[in-house]
């Protein structure tokens, strides 16, 4: 960031506003107005295609800092950024800051859940057309195209946050469909805060859209003194990460969407805030949402649950660990694209081991610690072409049971070996399970695992 951000500027394109054409406007939001434009002189830059622009008023330079960073620390998880200047000419007399991209499609989330086709109308922008056809039209499919999605912009949140920057404005019109990637990526850093440097970290700010936003009002304690100067900040940054755990916000806000894309009645505005309303007065327990809901008889809800109730409901549960009521609670991204709702399809035995990272992560939960244990693990183990556990990695992690001792007991260590323990009883009560029902079968089946 130090090094590479200056000598970055010696060698990038620098526009000027009589470089551009503008043409339609694409939005207009609090922070300025957006337009597709296109370049008055084409050799400008290598790669021809539409661009778009957007005039900010005194937060771009902010937007503009932080798109830079991300194209030089995870540049495919956003928009695909290319320059951004102060228009000191401006004709209100305000300092304007020009903030350019390429123009990545037509397309947000937002505008594709609005359609009544969702979600095949995504199935063909990310398969291509004609490819979904090898199942009927139905919730199977439907789960495997929100699975597609869900995983898409995760992997972008996880590269964000491994970055040191949390989004803070996670909704379907800040997630872009790219024509060029056939993919998902982030676009609107406008509200994001980068703790490494302590870039627009100021813990009382209150910049959240209140339809997506998590119950927790700010993404760090407000206990947490202001930003430090950014090479303190960049050196603390981990210490305030772990412990605020500012991620988690984002996390929440995915969430949202993952229900939005499996529920059609909570895709408009007025179904998501009174889907709000309902799990606040439930103390955002999300069962209790759920036996309400379930008692309404509606055909969009029966056709929700019917999604996240396959493979023994993973969807459930991955959607429960994200919209858990404290940030600490909550899953990170990396621990999501973990989660067996994720596993790879089609592999033989899936169900069973399925089945096994369920009980694991079911056992470990509520505590993060836990789950944090049980997904570096998995990240670990397993054979080179498969992850996962093997047999014998199994059965050596059930011979290895962690020792209680009594004295031990209280402190933090004790804590960390519970969670332990209780993660290896699970890992043996699901072998034990397996074993006992699968018979000769389950021979061929670690042997065809391990192959
Ligand atoms: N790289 C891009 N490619 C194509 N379209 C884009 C791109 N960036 C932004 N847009 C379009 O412009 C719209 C507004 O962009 P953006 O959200 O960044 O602006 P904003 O002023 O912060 O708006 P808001 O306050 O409503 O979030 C987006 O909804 C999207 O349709």
């Amino acid at each position: 960031m130090f090094v590479l951000a200056p000598l970055e500027n010696l060698f990038r394109p620098m526009f000027k506003k009589e470089d551009l054409n503008l043409g339609k406007k694409l939005g207009e939001g609090a922070f300025g107005t957006v337009y597709k434009a296109s370049l008055v002189n084409k050799q400008l830059l290598k790669k021809d295609g539409p661009l778009v622009v957007k005039k900010a008023n005194e937060y771009g330079a902010v937007e503009a800092w932080m798109n830079e960073r991300v194209r030089r620390a995870c540049r495919k998880s956003c928009a695909d950024f290319i320059h951004g200047f102060l228009d000191e000419t401006s004709s209100n007399g305000k300092d304007e800051f020009w903030l350019l991209w390429r123009y990545e499609g037509s397309s947000t989330l937002a505008d594709l859940m609005g359609s009544r086709d969702f979600p095949y109308n995504v199935e063909e922008l990310l398969l291509g057309p004609g490819k979904g056809g090898d199942l009927p039209r139905g919730p199977e499919r439907q789960n495997r195209i929100i699975r597609i999605t869900m995983r898409q912009i995760l992997s972008a949140l996880a590269q964000l946050h491994s970055t040191g920057i949390v989004h803070r404005d996670i909704k379907p019109q800040n997630i872009i469909y790219s024509e060029e990637t056939k993919s998902f990526k982030i676009i609107d850093l406008g509200a994001a805060a980068d703790l490494r440097v302590g870039i627009n970290y100021i813990p009382k700010e209150f910049l959240l859209d209140p339809r997506y936003s998590a119950p927790e009002q700010y993404i760090m304690s407000t206990q947490t003194p202001s930003a430090p100067p950014a090479i303190i900040a960049a050196a603390l940054s981990p210490v305030l990460w772990q412990m605020n755990l500012p991620d988690r916000f984002d996390i929440y806000s995915l969430g949202l969407i993952y229900l939005q894309m499996a529920f059609p009645n909570l895709r408009s505005d007025s179904g998501l805030i009174s889907f709000n309303r309902q799990l606040k007065r439930r103390d955002y327990d999300m069962v209790e949402w759920r036996k309400l809901v379930e008692a309404k008889q509606s055909q969009d809800i029966k056709q929700g649950f019917e999604i996240l109730d396959m493979d023994s409901g993973v969807g459930w549960e991955l959607v429960q660990d994200m919209l858990r009521f404290k940030g600490r609670k909550r899953i990170s991204a990396n621990a999501a694209l973990a989660h067996p709702y994720f596993s790879r399809e089609g592999l033989l035995g899936l169900s069973i081991m399925q089945r096994l990272r369920m009980n694991v992560l079911r056992g470990a939960q509520p505590d993060n610690e836990g789950v944090d244990w049980v997904t570096s693990l998995m990240a670990k183990s397993g054979t080179d072409s498969v992850g996962g556990f093997t047999e014998a990695q199994l059965q050596s992690m059930r011979e290895k049971e962690p020792k209680v001792k009594g004295s031990v007991r209280r402190n933090a260590m004790a804590q960390a070996l519970r969670i332990q323990r209780k993660a290896a009883r699970t890992i043996a009560a699901t072998v034990d399970e397996i074993q006992k029902g699968e018979g000769a079968k389950r021979v061929n089946w670690w042997n065809r695992w391990q192959n």
